[in-house]
């Protein structure tokens, strides 16, 4: 007995001298050793703090740019988004080492390296480990996290379910969702004296979006569905409160305020998936045939993998991961990018114009169709122009799994890389002298026409981690925007203030307050 205490004692030690070694190795030698490292290699950036790294800075930095308001017809967005890469890059040059905590970043605003880094097939490149608040919010094992074989495998399963064929048949229910909300638009215009309705689009949008991925991820059971869309709005609150604090290693498990009530959520959202779930598998049993589809939906989909031999099945709690992962990353994006195209339109009536005629000569006022929205071009080149100005997501991170080489740098394995896709979007060397102005007419001859670089537009990032949901947001994005064409025009309301925020989307900090004027009533 004695010997057995005697053994746990010296582990135990054992365990504690190492955390201890590896927490100062981390604090202290590895600052100091790769500051020195890149400074070799030219590349240098702001002081290392003990501990926060530069993140006082940044936090000191944001606060500023969220009380600046910018002017209305401005898109130079990067200092207000992200004043920390916008100071140091002018500081520092255009590649700088800055450091989030106790991990090195370095920032690269470059599409070649971009392109280089995003689509390494070999796994060398990893998503940064989340915190807990993120992994709650989107599912630790949901697509975006998992990684490795297991991402491999959740690809292959989930890919027929973006395949056009499967998209297009969602194009019906997209408008359905559209249109009552647009009836409710215009019966409250047409009630007042002047026959118009002031509107904040971002709070319109989120719940559209939240009520689309609804009806195609879950069908029949959107209505338990949009319950777990209220609990992951929390979240996001969460998530975006978190995301400039120190994380303390273990920290997670600790039952501090903010843990227990993202336990609270996760625990209340797993409870409406698992009820979302059970339902469904109920009804197909009752229903007493063996061989028919669990639905057409993307819940369907996966819970079809149960029938199959193969080793694709997914487990009850990777279907709920799912979920989550879809249901954010499905209606979050979709809504910031009809939010901010009609913003741009809102500033660009006669591009309003132009877009209303080619959708009355293709579509007329009828529902759009797969075929139909094909033919619009000039609403395609809006939508990538929004893309590329207020881009969704604003950043891409990496982290380097071993040594690599990124062009001639050395990078070391665990340091972070760092994606500005906004600065990207927006880089003259790029896109030309007019890279800060709305002017769509650079799409005319495909995406990778647009910009002197190929992959100059990395709104859906690129390589095998790209955004599978690109093609039923665009199909999303394209229904929303004809239908609402077809019935209404708009401009900026006098309140509106522009001030655009990264809250891990791109959001009007204060909202878009439009005026709506139906058309025809
Ligand atoms: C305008 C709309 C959208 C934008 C701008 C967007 C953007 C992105 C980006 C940039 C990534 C890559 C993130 C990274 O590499 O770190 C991504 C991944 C992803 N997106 Fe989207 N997205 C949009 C819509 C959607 C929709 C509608 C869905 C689903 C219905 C979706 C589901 C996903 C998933 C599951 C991933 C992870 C893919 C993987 O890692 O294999 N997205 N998205």
């Amino acid at each position: 007995m004695g010997y057995l205490i005697g053994v746990a004692m010296v582990t135990f030690t054992i365990v504690i001298i190492s955390e201890v070694w590896k927490f100062l190795v981390s604090v202290f030698w590895r600052p100091y050793a790769l500051t020195r490292h890149f400074r070799k290699q030219g590349v240098l950036g702001p002081p290392y703090s003990l501990v926060s790294g530069s993140l006082h800075e940044i936090k000191v930095l944001l606060k500023d740019e969220r009380e600046r308001v910018m002017d209305n017809h401005s898109h130079d967005i990067t200092q207000r988004v992200m004043p920390h890469i916008h100071k140091w890059s002018n500081l520092y040059g255009k590649i700088f080492l800055y450091w989030y905590g106790t991990q090195p970043r370095i920032c690269i605003p470059d599409a070649e390296l971009a392109k280089e880094i995003l689509s390494n097939k070999f796994g060398f490149y990893a998503k940064p480990k989340p915190r807990l608040s993120v992994v709650t919010l989107l599912g630790g094992r949901g697509l975006i996290l998992v990684a490795g074989l297991e991402w491999v495998k959740r690809r292959r399963i989930l890919n027929p379910a973006f395949s056009m064929d499967k998209l297009k048949v969602m194009i019906s229910r997209m408008a359905e969702c559209t249109i009552s909300l647009l009836d409710e638009w215009q019966r409250q215009a047409i009630e007042t004296k002047d026959k118009f309705k002031i509107i904040e689009m971002n709070k319109e949008f989120q719940e559209l979006t939240a009520d689309i991925i609804a009806h195609t991820a879950f069908g029949s059971s959107f209505v338990q569905g949009k319950e777990v869309f209220k609990a992951q709005r929390e979240l996001q609150q969460l998530c975006i409160a978190s995301v400039v604090n120190i994380f303390i290693p273990g920290s997670q498990y600790l039952p501090t305020m903010s843990n227990i009530k993202i336990w609270k959520l996760d625990w209340k959202m797993k409870g409406k998936l698992q009820h979302i779930i059970e339902s469904r598998l109920n009804s197909q049993t009752r229903s007493g045939s063996s061989d028919c589809s669990y639905g057409d939906d993307l819940l369907g989909l996966m819970m079809d993998t149960w029938k199959t031999n193969s080793d694709d099945k997914l487990k009850m709690n990777e279907i709920m991961d799912e979920c989550k992962t879809f249901f954010f990353a499905g209606h979050e994006t979709t809504s910031t990018l009809l939010t901010w195209t009609i913003y741009l339109l809102s500033l660009h009536i006669e591009w309003q114009d132009k877009l209303r005629q080619e959708i009355l000569e293709n579509c007329g006022m009828a529902i759009p169709d797969a075929d139909m929205l094909s033919k619009l071009k000039m609403v395609n080149m809006v939508l990538l122009e929004a893309l590329r100005l207020y881009c969704p997501v604003i950043e891409l991170q990496r982290v380097a799994l071993e040594d690599m080489k990124v062009g001639n740098l050395l990078i070391p394995k665990g340091t972070c890389l760092s994606i500005p896709v906004t600065m990207i979007h927006r880089s003259k060397e790029y896109w030309g002298e007019d890279a800060n102005k709305f002017n769509p007419l650079r799409f005319i001859n495909g995406v990778s026409k647009a910009a002197k670089h190929p992959n100059a537009l990395l709104a859906f990032s690129m390589g095998p981690r790209n955004c599978i949901g690109q093609n039923f947001a665009m199909l999303e994005a394209k229904t929303v925007m004809t239908l609402i064409l077809q019935r209404f025009s708009w401009s900026l309301s006098p309140d509106y203030k522009h001030a655009p925020a990264n809250h891990l989307t791109l959001q009007p900090q204060h909202g878009l307050h439009v005026i709506v004027k139906p058309l025809q009533f």
